[in-house]
């Protein structure tokens, strides 16, 4: 009787801890490779100190926290964006909040897809720090329209910027990186760039180019062990993405933005990819439920994931049509459910 008793109890022991890890991975919002090096992995405290790190995209949003987070860490810092005065803003912050002085932040305008100055600025980074260590690919815009609406030029502005912009900046770091047999490329890409959405079809086949491109180059530089290669694949962060999406018009700005407290923090997201760079990992995803999952699905069972993605899709376009923002009505009401 004894026995049975100890059995039974080991039993439901075990049935608990299979629950609580389940509970774990409904609420989780990374891939596993990633949770399990923020869990035993190496910290970005230890790892990224003394390295140059040039981020693009640095403005505002994931950029901009990306900024913060690493001047905490005693990096040097290369801030890029077009717009001068909210790079300075950016450098302002993080001399207030991080560790470091004035000489370690480069501000550095660059459009990604006036690609002809790309050689010049990547001179002036090296001309500076005297190497890059690692490249933040984060610059980009996203697209919020339905493609019979859409004119081409939007889509070929997405790809110049998104994705052949990324590219040639790439180029000109990339043979400084081979030079020195070591350095990080890592692309902010999207779970965009695995599976897919309405009102985001450009945005969506600039970020799967992204993820074509850097695989492919990852496995040329196989010669090469010390560079890595990162795509971070982010569900919906906090951000001015949808500020400053495309829209069916390259002219036309977005009038309807919603509310944006439902997607995950930018500051998670950055610290995710902080420790995706410390943990040189080739893969991650970064994401809240329900993208988390339906990415999975995306990978192993394709046909569920779609039927799943065309429900919510269907209420996108259904929003986005009737002047709402596509996604926060339903988004929030579902947070605040599960919450
Ligand atoms: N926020 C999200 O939900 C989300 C999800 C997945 C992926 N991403 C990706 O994260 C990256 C950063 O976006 P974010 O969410 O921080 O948006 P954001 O709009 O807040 O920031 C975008 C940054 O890119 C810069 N940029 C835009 N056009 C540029 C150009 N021509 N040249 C140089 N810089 C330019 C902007 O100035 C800004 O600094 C993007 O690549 C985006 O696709 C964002």
């Amino acid at each position: 009787m004894t026995w049975e008793l100890l059995l039974w109890l080991l039993a439901l022991g075990a049935l608990l801890a299979l629950l609580v890890q389940l509970v774990r991975l409904v609420r989780a919002d990374g891939d596993l490779t990633l949770l399990w090096a923020e869990w035993q992995g190496r910290r970005p405290e230890w790892e990224l100190t003394d390295m140059v790190v040039w981020v693009t995209g640095a403005s505002s949003g994931i950029g901009e926290e990306l900024a913060y987070q690493l001047s905490k860490l005693g990096v040097s810092l290369v801030l890029s964006a077009r717009r001068v005065d909210e790079l300075e803003r950016v450098k302002r912050r993080c001399l207030e909040n991080g560790n470091l002085k004035g000489k370690d932040i480069l501000v550095l305008p660059l459009d990604l897809t006036n690609r002809s100055t790309h050689e010049a600025a990547t001179k002036m980074a090296l001309e500076e720090f005297g190497k890059i260590d690692i490249l933040i690919n984060n610059g980009g815009r996203s697209q919020r329209s339905l493609f019979v609406d859409t004119s081409l030029d939007v889509y070929k502005e997405i790809m110049e910027l998104n994705y052949l912009g990324t590219v040639s900046l790439t180029k000109c770091v990339l043979p400084h990186m081979i030079e020195r047999k070591q350095g990080k490329i890592v692309t902010v890409n999207s779970i965009m760039g695995i599976g897919s959405a309405p009102l985001a079809t450009g945005y969506s086949a600039s970020k799967h180019a992204l993820q074509g491109f850097f695989n492919g180059l990852r496995t040329e530089l196989t010669d090469y062990p010390g560079i890595v290669i990162s795509n971070i694949c982010p569900g919906p962060v906090q951000s001015n993405i949808v500020k400053n999406a495309f829209t069916e018009d390259i002219t036309k700005r977005m009038d309807v933005i919603g509310d944006q407290s439902y997607k995950m923090a930018t500051s998670r997201c950055a610290r995710l990819i902080l420790v995706t760079m410390a943990n040189d990992l080739k893969e991650v995803w970064i994401s809240d439920q329900p993208y988390l999952l339906i990415a999975y699905l995306w990978q192993y069972m394709p046909t569920w994931a779609w039927w799943l993605a065309g429900k919510v899709g269907k209420r996108r376009i259904e929003n986005f049509k009737s002047g709402l923002d596509a996604d926060s009505s339903y988004m929030i009401a579902l947070k605040k459910k599960y919450k």
